[in-house]
């Protein structure tokens, strides 16, 4: 058996330093290259990573984290867990992630605490399960004619089974996995990587039994390579003793998030993540040397806490970020070079660093009336027809704003002149709306490059990148800001829209911010602060926003969270407290609002049940939420609010046009669970991604439909 390399990375970000796979896919799906075209960037790219993971110095190269859409896609590709409708699709795979005319995509979610987004595999009971190693076998062939002997990454048995609420497969599942081993044993791998980041959270007595049965089934392969079991995001707990006592042969623990295990691993190689994979902080050499050395295992590796699809490529492509803030941060290739450095340090016999000490966040006060007063006073102001239809805010974000934007940026178009195009964008969007006949309208957020990076360019403490893209899913992709100081909001940044918009109609147009919570999860944070204290900073020039909005006559404010349920923490133990301060933050964030502002909050993931408490207790006078998918189920869990509810109407994640009638079915079932004169009418989410055709044939079946519903409602 060969051992484990002095160094690793558990994966590397895929997308492209300049977005080339991006482009490439885009291309592709929309007819304009072919297929060879997009499997020569992926190429390309591939080799590209490689080179520079060699050069850098690091020893254990990974392969297979390449992926053209998602990993845990690619897993159930691999296992052969194609539902059958797609088998006949021109492109099966592309068919699972975006769907086809006619057929729906494989739903998508959250991975674990990130803003990354896997597709959820669909396991039935009828589910084949059959092995397609064609991909990670044709990695490691490609890295070998390239020079490179490299270590496979795969989702391990059981996080891909628990994504896919399927554990009883297991037995069927190994098999696979099993042929795998032998396979990748024929091709000479030494070692493989199963990723296993479900094992971080709380696991019944079941589940801990399907890891124990998993690799020792798989530790019996004869001939098999080394397994090395990776975990991330968190502490292995009551997971740890059970995969040290199975056969394999290293265990990878996130020492960032988590800390080291106070057990023996003697007789295991220990992956010690002690480089974030999460965050662009430079690593401390003190505090990594410190959790190196309070490893007890036979070999410690030094490696990242996760994956570094996480973080953008290098800081080389940030020319403009100021000098003192640059010398603080690592994105993957200054990451890489730290596990390299550490990993030909000597750390044995370094001493832990104390523990940090967490300081009280602020409590929460409210200044608002009840809502029974509240809503009575924004019902005489706003004088609303029974269902109101809105919508969540963006409208088409057109090749033309973005080029607007990239021109601003490159000097060859002026700020004012950028300011007068946004403004005929907004115009646009409010005699749209008119002509469709919605009832409180929107600006469309022309003006926003994406709703956090926007907010972020205009207070003080965020720095934003240029091309500090990290994946969200598939070719979407986000530039995070970093969050490196206090924050505070210098003046006003969306008034000036927002009465411009509300100038050109005498229908309400509601103001539109992101929250708290929002803004910093899908920004890098300062780690020098508690989480919440951050928040409560952002909190603060939220609600002074939402104060000068009010002032300037804006009746209708909008404060979106659609992140609250990411940053749960993925042990039980420590949501409560999460939620109790995220919480405390929105309503600092919007208690400034006198009783007849309407505040209005949109969360859009299906998975919002283990948070309807929190939801509710944001105190919101009207919440939209994502349900076209999730169904009726999460009407009658919300049904209990006592207060305005937006349950979507339709899917916006798709470019399919609703029908009235299905519109109008939904609606139904939504008077159905929740009394009428609750209940708003609005799609799932924001429509930036999709077009003004498809967003102007949705929304005119949305005001029909609603229209037959009131119809009845006065009969
Ligand atoms: N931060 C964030 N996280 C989120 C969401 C979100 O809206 N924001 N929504 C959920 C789903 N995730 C999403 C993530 C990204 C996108 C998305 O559409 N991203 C855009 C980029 C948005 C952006 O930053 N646009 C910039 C830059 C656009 C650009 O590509 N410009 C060109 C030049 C312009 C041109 O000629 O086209 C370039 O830089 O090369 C702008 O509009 O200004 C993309 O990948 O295409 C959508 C949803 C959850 N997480
Ligand atoms: N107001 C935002 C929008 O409509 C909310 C999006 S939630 C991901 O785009
Ligand atoms: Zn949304």
């Amino acid at each position: 058996m060969s051992s484990f390399p002095k160094s690793t990375v558990l994966g590397y970000p895929r997308i492209g330093p300049r977005r080339e796979l991006k482009r490439a896919l885009e291309s592709y799906w929309g007819g304009r290259s072919p297929r060879v075209e997009l499997d020569r960037v992926g190429a390309e790219l591939r080799a590209l990573t490689w080179r520079r993971l060699a050069e850098l110095g690091l020893e254990g190269l990974p392969s297979n984290t390449f992926s053209l859409y998602d990993q845990v896609l690619d897993t159930a590709v691999l296992l052969g867990a194609v539902p059958a409708r797609y088998r006949d699709a021109e492109d099966p795979y592309f068919a699972m992630a975006r769907g086809t005319e006619g057929l729906a995509p494989l739903r998508m979610t959250k991975w674990f605490d990130t803003n990354y987004h896997y597709i959820v595999p669909e396991i039935g009971p009828d589910t084949v399960f059959k092995l397609d190693a064609s991909k990670p076998l044709g990695e490691v062939r490609e890295a070998r004619g390239l020079g490179h002997e490299t270590r496979p990454v795969v989702v391990g048995p059981v996080t891909f089974l628990l994504l896919g609420s399927a554990l009883d497969r297991l037995g069927d599942v190994l098999g696979c996995y099993e042929e795998l081993l032998t396979a990748l044993a024929a091709e000479g791998v030494a070692w493989v990587q199963f990723d296993e980041p479900a094992l971080v959270g709380d696991r019944t007595p079941e589940e801990l039994a399907a890891v124990r049965t998993a690799y020792e089934r798989l530790g019996a392969v004869s001939g098999r390579p080394s397994l090395f079991v990776a975990s991330y995001f968190g502490d292995l707990g009551e997971s740890l003793p059970v995969l040290a006592g199975t056969p394999v042969e290293a265990i990878g623990i996130d020492l960032v998030r988590g800390s080291a295990p106070v057990a023996d691993l003697t007789g295991k190689t220990v992956v010690a993540g002690v480089v974030s994979g999460r965050d662009v902080w430079r690593t401390s050499p003190g505090r990594a040397l410190a959790a190196l050395g309070a490893v007890r295992a036979s070999r410690v590796v030094v490696s990242t806490s996760c994956s570094l699809l996480h973080v953008p490529y290098t800081i080389d492509d940030e020319p403009s970020l100021e000098p003192a803030l640059r010398g603080r941060l690592a994105f993957a290739e200054e990451k890489v070079a730290e596990v390299v450095a550490l990993a030909g340090a000597d750390f044995r016999g370094s001493v832990p660093a104390g523990p940090s000490v967490a300081l009280p966040g602020p409590v929460t006060f409210d200044e608002r009336g009840p809502y029974e007063v509240r809503a009575a006073a924004q019902a005489a102001h706003l004088r609303l027809p029974a269902l109101p239809t809105t919508t969540i805010g963006s409208f088409p974000q057109t090749g033309e704003l973005r080029a607007a934007r990239a021109a601003v940026a490159s000097g060859a178009l002026s700020q004012t002149g950028y300011e007068r195009r946004v403004e005929e964008e907004i115009e646009r969007v409010i005699r749209v709306q008119e002509r469709l006949g919605l009832d409180v309208l929107v600006h469309g957020e022309p003006e926003r490059n994406d709703m956090v990076q926007y907010f972020a360019e205009h207070l003080d403490g965020f720095a934003v990148t240029r091309n500090g893209w990290v994946q969200s899913y598939g070719s979407r992709c986000t530039r995070p800001p970093i969050l490196h100081g206090d924050v505070s909001r210098p003046e006003p940044i969306t008034v000036r829209w927002a009465t411009y918009a509300q100038s050109l109609t005498d229908k309400p147009v509601k103001g539109m911010l992101t929250g708290p919570v929002t803004i910093v999860a899908w920004s890098f944070v300062r780690d020098d602060l508690p989480l919440r204290d951050v928040v409560f900073q952002v909190a603060a020039a939220v609600r002074e926003e939402v104060r000068d909005l009010e002032s300037a006559g804006v009746s209708i404010i909008q404060v979106d969270e659609p992140a609250l349920r990411e940053l749960l923490p993925l042990r039980r133990a420590a949501q409560a407290d999460y939620l109790e301060w995220a919480v405390a933050a929105y309503r600092r964030a919007t208690s400034g609002a006198a009783d007849r502002t309407q505040i209005h909050t949109h969360l859009c993931y299906s998975d919002a049940d283990q948070i309807l408490a929190a939801i509710d207790g944001l105190d919101a006078d009207v919440t939209t939420i994502e349900s076209a998918r999730s169904g009726a189920r999460i009407l009658s869990e919300v049904s209990s609010f006592g207060r305005g509810l937006g349950p979507g109407v339709y899917d916006i994640h798709s470019p399919r046009v609703p029908g009235a009638a299905e519109v109008e079915g939904l609606l139904r079932r939504t008077v159905g669970v929740l009394p009428v004169e609750r209940v708003w009418v609005n799609p799932d989410c924001g429509l930036k991604t999709r077009t003004y055709e498809e967003v102007e044939a949705s929304l005119a079946n949305v005001v029909e439909a609603t229209r037959r519903v009131r119809a009845e409602l006065q009969a």
